[in-house]
């Protein structure tokens, strides 16, 4: 019997079940791989006391490491929300030799503006991780911080952050065009050629979790043999049908519909160029 590959998430949880964690492992389950987790925070406003981020300790995030890589194994891993200096240490100790694909979202701030990066840990994710990673995932306030407060507002900005961002060190940069005017584009640059990944823009404003979908879809496709530019293809389509269908149980920014390629038939077109 043929077994779907071993995707590892190293994220937060939300709660709300729209983004980190949750949205990782729905979007694995509707892409057939076989999703674990290691929680290194859990997001969640308490009512009275307005705190929101609550941290796991470093034993807690070694044990989670360790069921999944020796119970089961590890064929991609990506990561989110890492949120202080000491955590990223602690999980590039624990990916240092595994040789498997890492992809890295620098989860900064949520749509919702819930902090989800430590200041002084910005650093930290640029010289311990980002130059291990097979791909980043930057959305447009990330690049910027990541380009020491680069204004960033155009396509042709995007194509500078990405061959900027590749110096690095990771193999592939993807920057999100989810908050540009005009088309959703992104601009994928892998050292040597450009290639954008472009949809007409969805008039919703339901697109929370919608950049953690889209990198788990990516570690999903390249998971299951896919080369970078398939699985940016691929997983931008996935993602694009998701916030097409996104929705809300409330007056809030609701999610993307993770089901929506399953439910819905045919992803989105994506229109691909050099
Ligand atoms: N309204 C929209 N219509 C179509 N695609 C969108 C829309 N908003 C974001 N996207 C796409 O969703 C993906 C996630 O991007 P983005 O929202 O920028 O990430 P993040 O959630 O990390 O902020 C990207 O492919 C982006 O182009
Ligand atoms: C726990 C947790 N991790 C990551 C995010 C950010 O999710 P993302 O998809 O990058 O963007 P938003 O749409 O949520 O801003 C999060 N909110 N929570």
């Amino acid at each position: 019997m043929n077994y779907p590959p071993r995707v590892l998430t190293i994220a937060g949880s939300a709660a709300g079940g729209s983004a980190g964690i949750q949205a990782d492992l729905k979007t694995f389950q509707e892409l057939d791989v076989y999703g674990m987790s290691v929680v290194t925070a859990l997001v969640a406003k308490h009512p009275e006391t307005g705190k929101n981020v609550h941290m796991q300790t470093q034993e807690a995030i070694e044990a989670q490491f360790a069921t999944a890589n020796k119970q089961v194994g590890i064929e991609a891993i990506k990561l989110g929300m890492l949120f202080s200096k000491e955590v990223i240490e602690c999980v590039a100790d624990l990916i240092a030799d595994s040789g498997d694909t890492l992809v890295v979202d620098p989860v900064m701030i949520g749509k919702m503006n819930s902090k989800l990066l430590a200041d002084d840990a910005i650093d930290a994710l640029k010289k311990e991780l980002i130059p291990d990673a097979s791909i980043i995932t930057p959305n447009m306030p990330e690049a910027s911080v990541l380009l020491n407060g680069r204004n960033l507002e155009n396509v042709d900005d995007l194509r500078q952050a990405a061959v900027d961002l590749h110096k690095l060190g990771p193999a592939n940069v993807l920057v999100k065009g989810g908050r540009l005017a005009g088309d959703a584009v992104d601009v994928l640059y892998d050292g040597k050629r450009i290639t954008t990944f472009s949809v007409p823009r969805i008039d919703t404003e339901h697109t929370s979790g919608a950049g953690c979908t889209y990198s788990a879809a990516i570690t999903a496709y390249i998971a299951k043999g896919y080369s970078v530019v398939e699985a940016v293809h691929a997983a931008k389509s996935f993602v694009t049908t998701a916030i097409a269908y996104g929705f809300s149980y409330t007056d809030t920014v609701g999610p993307t519909y993770h089901a929506g390629v399953r439910k819905h038939g045919e992803a989105h077109t994506v229109k691909v160029s050099n």
